[in-house]
């Protein structure tokens, strides 16, 4: 965010690794960018724009903002959103926002996109410049509808979790569109390039949120918080936006519908405040704004934001009774966490065990957030069926493949009740050593095709488990064979035949 104090160090230019950035290409399209300023200094004068857009000037601004004054107005800065995707060289996710909030509210919104154009080549105008008022519209784009029959949801690339991935899988996406940047996700809604963008994350700031929204909304479209709910955009709201964020042209309460509670319970929404309140008191009395009012009334929301464990505890599964953490443990940011855990007035875990020296540490968090929702703990754990979440059982696989050594005894009930996690689980069993040493399918089993996908296992290249179970001595027999052939037929290496023949 910008500052007007100046006692800080000179800014320098972004280092940005040398493979990605290229300095010269940069220099060329912005010769003016890369050089350092002292804030001490004056602003040379060449970098003053000057000039007046005459489009601009030849809109009349919407009578509702006359008697607006210069303390109802917050102004939010994002110097550079799409961070992440322009160190990588993905520079038209680049934006820079500059939202307009009144009351509290995101009325009007710049979102420059400085690289717009930069593959177009030679003579393409580079960069452009989308601005909306509401009550006036938006402008500089060409307003295009979404294709008919499909949905298609963009999020995030860079800050995703299992949380973001299943808010998206559950608003039906018939294709998820990853790109940086909340300003470029919204103008590929505004171009119709999409039809809802779903972040269900915490890391959002107001500077993200508060310009996209003003070019969203003026064009009629919708952005709001996971829960529907407004995002405050006054003074002393938290900067970032706690309730997610949820955008849409249209339909706006189809998607909203569509989030899972248990992911509702993770989100809080704004609240406004007392100095909020009583302008919009005065703003409902004045006439001015009755939209404005309407829209806050009745919407106050939770003033608490827990703690990411109290969500957990929060949410309608019975939490586990007893906790067992090694000591000491390898990531010791698990200890806060922990007490948070145990300090909370819900019955503690059942069981619940973390492999010392995790080989992937990442897998703490994960793992932690796991249990709680599934009820047992990852070295024998048994999912609820039906799952209230049907996309837990790809997280779970997930999560087998990136917990290095597997759980070494799983089961999974029996017809289940989301056929495709078959193919799942034989996708585990083909991932990463080591597979599990023991699985158990019923037979005959309600889901055919799981059958040709075992015989895909068998003939695998990874071990195979050391014990399987198939009801009828046929079947069994059939597979021996299948498994047999396989491993003296296909395999080049004759040790690994006699190996797998040995098992
Ligand atoms: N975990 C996070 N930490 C910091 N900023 C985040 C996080 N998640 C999202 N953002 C900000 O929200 C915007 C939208 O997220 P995303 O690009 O991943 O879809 C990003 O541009 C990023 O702003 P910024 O790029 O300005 O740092
Ligand atoms: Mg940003």
């Amino acid at each position: 965010m910008f500052s007007s104090s100046s006692s800080s160090p000179s800014p320098q230019p972004p280092s940005m690794p040398s493979a990605i950035f290229n300095k010269k290409f940069h220099e060329r399209l912005f010769p003016w960018s890369l050089k350092s300023l002292d804030p001490a200094e004056k602003i040379p004068d060449s970098y003053i724009v000057t000039e007046v857009t005459e489009d601009v000037l030849s809109h009349t601004c919407p009578d509702i903002y006359k008697n607006v004054t210069d303390d109802q107005i917050v102004i939010w800065v994002d110097p550079l959103d799409g961070t992440a995707e322009f160190t990588q060289g993905l520079l038209d996710h680049v934006t820079v926002l500059i939202g307009v909030a009144v009351n509290g509210e995101a009325k009007g919104g710049i979102i420059y996109q400085p690289y717009y154009n930069y593959q177009a080549g030679q003579g393409a105008p580079l960069g452009r410049c989308i601005w909306g008022l509401i009550g006036l519209g938006s402008f500089g784009f060409t307003r295009e509808v979404p294709p008919p029959n499909q949905n298609l949801i963009t999020t995030t690339r860079s800050h995703s979790d299992w949380v973001v991935t299943e808010a998206v899988n559950s608003c039906e996406p018939t294709e998820i569109v990853r790109v940086g940047g909340a300003g470029h996700k919204v103008l590929l809604l505004i171009e119709g390039k999409v039809h809802a963008y779903v972040f269900a994350s915490k890391g959002c700031k107001k500077w993200d949120t508060c310009a996209p929204e003003a070019v969203l909304c003026a064009i009629g479209g919708s952005l709001t918080d996971l829960l529907g709910k407004p995002i405050l955009y006054h003074s002393s709201v938290q900067r970032r936006n706690a309730g997610g964020v949820l955008a849409t042209v249209q339909n706006h309460q189809w998607y909203v519908d569509r989030i899972p509670q248990e992911i509702r319970e993770n989100f809080v929404s704004d609240i406004p405040s007392d100095e909020m309140l009583q302008s919009k008191q005065q703003v409902a009395e004045d006439s001015v704004d009755s939209a404005v009012t309407s829209r806050v009334q009745g919407d106050l929301g939770s003033s608490v934001d827990p703690p990411e464990f109290d969500k957990f505890f929060q949410s309608t599964q019975p939490s586990p009774s007893s906790l067992c953490v090694p000591n000491p443990h390898p990531v010791p940011s698990v200890y806060p966490t922990l007490t948070q855990f145990l300090q909370s007035t819900q019955p503690s875990p059942s069981s619940l065990c973390v492999p010392n020296i995790h080989p992937v540490p990442s897998v703490y968090p994960t793992l932690t957030q796991f249990p709680l929702c599934t009820q047992h703990s990852p070295s024998s754990f048994s999912l609820p069926y039906p799952h209230p979440i049907p996309s837990v059982y790809s997280t779970l696989t997930h999560f087998l493949q990136s917990s290095q050594p597997s759980p070494s005894f799983f089961s999974l009930p029996n017809p289940h009740p989301v056929s495709s996690v078959y193919s799942t689980l034989t996708q585990f069993l083909l991932s990463t050593l080591p597979s599990p040493n023991f699985f158990s399918l019923l037979n005959p089993h309600p889901v055919p095709s799981v059958y040709p996908t075992l015989t895909q296992f068998l003939q695998s290249t990874q071990p195979s488990p050391s014990s399987f179970c198939l009801p009828t001595l046929t079947q069994f027999l059939l597979s021996i064979q299948t498994f047999y052939l396989s491993s003296t037929h296909c395999s080049a290496d004759p040790e690994k035949g006699l190996a797998r023949q040995g098992k």
